[in-house]
């Protein structure tokens, strides 16, 4: 799928509530979202990335030249995600964003979150996410709500 870039107003809008995760359109968005963030050689992607307002995205942490201890992780469909707390602690790390190719930016982010999500088979998860894979997390939540790392930029 293609990836659409900044200056597009689908990027702005406010991702809906995903109603039924067993619904066949959301399970094929979701197997094209996983192809796409691997093609793109991503470690997150939102549905809004690729002109879906839906609340789902990718989380694929793995190790990469800016995050080498990053952990490696099977890409992680996460749907209708939230924030459920967040670590009085923040830290300022370099994010880029598929949708803003060329551009990097040291951002805030919480270091800790417990979070919750839905999996693609409907099964509701509660964790904390930490370090770079709370970065994407929180990074890819953004973009359900039409936020860019830019608008975060110290
Ligand atoms: O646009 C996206 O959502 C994919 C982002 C995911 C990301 C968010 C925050 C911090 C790092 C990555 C990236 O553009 S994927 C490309 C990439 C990979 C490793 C490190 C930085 C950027
Ligand atoms: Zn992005």
């Amino acid at each position: 799928m293609e990836i659409i870039q900044l200056g597009n107003p689908i990027l702005r809008d406010k991702a809906e509530f995903v109603a039924d995760v067993k619904d066949p359109r959301i399970q094929q968005l979701i197997d094209d979202l996983l192809i796409t963030v691997k093609q793109a050689n991503g470690v997150g992607i939102a549905a809004p990335q690729v002109g879906v307002s839906d609340r789902i995205f990718i989380v694929a942490s793995r190790p990469n030249p800016r995050y080498p201890h990053a952990p490696e992780m099977e890409p992680t469909p996460m749907i209708n995600p939230k924030i459920l707390a967040r670590s009085d602690e923040s830290e300022k790390g370099w994010e880029g964003c598929l949708s803003i190719p060329g551009i990097r930016g040291s951002v805030p982010r919480d270091r800790a979150i417990e979070v919750e999500y839905s999996d693609r088979y409907g099964k509701l998860h509660k964790q904390e996410l930490t370090d770079f894979v709370a970065r994407i997390f929180q990074h890819e939540l953004d973009h359900l709500d039409g936020i860019v790392f830019l608008d975060r930029l110290e």
